[in-house]
């Protein structure tokens, strides 16, 4: 290539050099390089690349698949299913079957056809040898078997499901629904589809997806890739502020904590906070200028902070409140001593006693070292007085006296409270290296040097107008009735001319109020643009499950939207009971027999005091059924699924939880096809709908 271009270039002076020639260079490598990604896309696509056939009445045949493909002629071979020509294959019905006569869904592995289900869609224009075969793909869909990551929908999606998901991307879409309607993976296709719809914009400004754990991101992230997308970011709720606090996110608060610390009343606490000075007493600034003795006391000092503050975020106004010491003290000396005003500034600065106070008065901040403070009762009691109650405060201060001093277990909860405090105090400025180069060895290559003044500073200051936060285009929110209102406020940020999807269920709230969500949701619209989409069909529920579920949880909350379950199993949920002494074994009896029943995934869903001590009891029972048992609590097992399901102590999981029933009714509708629930001790099952009254 180099030599090409050379050759190209090289004139003889007796004929033009045409820059066209060098940019055919330039082209031909961008040509290569896409041909090449088109090729890595298609590898990828292999399997399964089409599913789908639509046989229309005026007699052509289309196929859909995962991607587009053309033939040489650029006629389609192959509809890519997010394209206009692919909605019948998802809309038609056999009221409005949109010139389609058979609906045809292919299943294969590898590149051979094991499975074909038909639709028949319009009888009256179907010739007579059109064969139709299977019961449909949807039911064929929903009786598999699951394993430990969601799959694609592709094949399968329903009618108002499509419609969520080809929603315009503007302003706010919001797709309601009970459990296991499909919210969470028809949004995962929507992402899909306004990428491809609107590529640059989204590629380019970023999509991001925020749900509730570590667990559930595992659970879904193939979902975009077998789609071909892999520009997606996947988020938890815990780490959304990973890119301006270093924090792995994943330990949950107890109940009265993370109610507390989720609460916007902790704006004002925070704000507070951040205005407590480090060190305790008094704080003054005494300087000595040619035998003038210069004092600032705590009033002026405070007006000074007041002043900059004003305009500027601590972290990075450092100098700004040099200024405005200097100036002060300046008009303090009123004259008294003939000095020029820069030579002042000079004698104030080197003295010891500046740098010793600047440093308590004006440290650079670190988010989590503020945050830490609060393990400090006195402290707590000052920044929240009159904004949380007593016992609120204990909870607050018990919840940082216990973290360690060297590896701090932050929760989730801490996770937004810490971006809160970053948009108050700025980033933290980079500490500079310990010893900078101030002189070059002889011939360097090095073409920038550290100055004098640099080094002196103990820090450096960042940019005051960056923005640490990073932004997106798109931001999707599953199982958003669980974002607390401070959590909102670190999405929102991520999103601040963002078009959103926001995916959610209130009666699967761990919130004590669900209607907050409500309330945040609209805020968070504001004027934007609204589209509301409601699913309104139970694909996970066998409904021999679901109506126990739904008993549990309407008594309750009455408000539930409770969707129709499709599936029948004929098989009732198994209510048990066992003393404790018994609990090891009857869970090991369980679990073989259900490792037999279901072919896919075990999930023990229980309340979090038990989860370790289950966890414990399972394990030498387990042998080789382990790659298909998982333990969890129930804040952990939102938005997954299983196919058989054992809820431990369901009393307790309404006990331990702000939700109450409404994280018990999350457990219940985990399973796709047996649900075991077990009662521990002789009075335990007051959860049970026939125990009411
Ligand atoms: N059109 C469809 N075709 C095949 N399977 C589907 C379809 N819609 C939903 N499902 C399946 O139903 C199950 C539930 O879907 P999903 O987890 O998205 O529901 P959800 O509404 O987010 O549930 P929850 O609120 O309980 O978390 C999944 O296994 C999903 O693959």
């Amino acid at each position: 290539m180099a030599r090409e271009g050379r050759t190209l270039y090289q004139s003889d002076r007796t004929s033009f050099v045409r820059e066209e020639d060098g940019t055919g260079l330039y082209e031909r490598d961008v040509f290569a390089f896409q041909a090449a990604r088109r090729l890595a896309t298609l590898d990828a696509e292999h399997e399964g690349l089409v599913f789908g056939r639509l046989d229309r009445t005026d007699d052509e045949v289309r196929y859909i698949g995962r991607i587009g493909v053309r033939d040489e002629d650029y006629e389609p071979l192959v509809i890519d299913w997010r394209a206009r020509a692919a909605e019948p294959f998802y809309r038609a019905t056999p009221a409005d079957p949109m010139g389609v006569v058979r609906r045809r869904v292919l299943r294969s592995r590898g590149t051979t056809v094991i499975g074909i289900e038909d639709d028949l869609l319009d009888g009256e224009h179907a010739d007579e040898d059109l064969v139709v075969v299977g019961e449909g793909a949807l039911m064929a869909a929903l009786s598999r078997a699951r394993g430990p990551r969601m799959r694609d929908i592709v094949a399968t999606i329903q009618g108002e499901q499509d419609e969520a998901i080809r929603a315009p991307y503007q302003g706010v879409t919001i797709i309601s629904g009970g459990p296991g309607t499909g919210k969470t993976v028809v949004a995962l296709h929507r992402a899909a589809f306004l990428l491809y719809s609107h590529r640059k914009r989204f590629e380019r400004g970023g999509v991001l997806v925020v749900g509730p754990s570590r667990v559930f991101m595992s659970y879904i992230e193939r979902v975009l890739p077998s789609l071909g997308e892999e520009s997606v970011t996947l988020r938890s709720i815990g780490t959304v502020a990973s890119d301006v606090v270093d924090l792995p996110g994943e330990r949950v608060d107890p109940a009265p904590a993370g109610v507390v610390k989720g609460s916007l009343r902790m704006l004002r606490v925070l704000r507070r906070l951040v205005d407590e000075p480090l060190v305790s007493g008094p704080l003054e600034l005494r300087v000595t200028v040619k035998g003038e003795v210069l004092t600032l006391r705590a009033p002026q000092l405070a007006r000074i902070r007041a002043d900059v503050l004003r305009h500027h975020k601590i972290n990075s106004s450092r100098g700004h409140a040099e200024k405005g010491l200097l100036d002060a003290l300046w008009s303090r000396l009123d004259g008294r001593v003939d000095l020029e005003r820069a030579a002042f500034d000079d004698l104030v600065t080197d003295q010891a006693s500046w740098t010793m106070f600047l440093h308590a008065w004006w440290p650079p901040l670190d988010a989590r070292t503020v945050l830490r403070r609060l393990a400090d009762p006195a402290l707590v009691a000052r920044v929240a007085e009159g904004v949380l109650d007593a016992e609120e405060q204990a909870v607050l201060a018990a919840s940082y006296a216990g973290l360690d001093p060297v590896r701090p277990q932050w929760t989730v909860a801490d996770a937004a409270l810490l971006d809160e405090l970053v948009a108050i105090i700025g980033p933290t400025p980079t500490e500079v290296e310990e010893d900078p180069t101030l002189f070059l060895a002889d011939g360097s290559q090095v073409a920038e040097l550290v100055t004098t003044a640099d080094r002196l500073r103990p820090v450096q200051e960042v940019d005051p107008h960056a923005d640490p936060h990073q932004r997106y285009a798109h931001v999707l929110v599953d199982e958003a009735q669980d974002i607390t209102p401070m959590q909102w406020r670190m999405l929102r940020r991520r999103g601040s001319q963002a078009s959103w999807t926001i995916v959610g269920d209130p009666a699967q709230s761990s919130w004590p109020d669900p209607e907050e969500y409500d309330r945040a949701l609209s805020d968070l619209v504001g004027r934007a643009p609204v589209r509301r989409y409601r699913m309104s069909t139970n694909y996970r529920s066998p409904a021999e499950v679901f109506e126990l579920a739904t008993a549990v949880v309407a008594r309750e909350y009455p408000a539930a939207d409770l969707p129709t379950a499709v599936r029948s199993t004929g098989i009732e949920p198994e209510l048990r009971r066992v003393a404790p002494e018994g609990l090891a074994e009857e869970l090991a009896t369980l679990v073989r027999r259900l490792g037999e029943q279901v072919e896919g995934s075990i999930g023990i869903i229980c309340p979090p005091s038990r989860r370790d001590a289950v966890e414990g009891l399972l394990q030498p029972a387990l042998d080789g059924l382990a790659p298909r048992v998982v333990v969890v609590s129930a804040l952990e097992a939102k938005g997954l699924e299983y196919d058989a399901v054992v809820v431990v102590a369901p009393d307790d999981i309404v006990a331990e939880h702000s939700g109450g029933t409404r994280v018990l009714y999350v457990a219940l509708t985990r399973p796709t096809q047996r649900l075991v629930t077990l009662d521990v001790g002789a009075d335990a099952g007051r959860w049970r709908p026939d125990r009411s009254g």
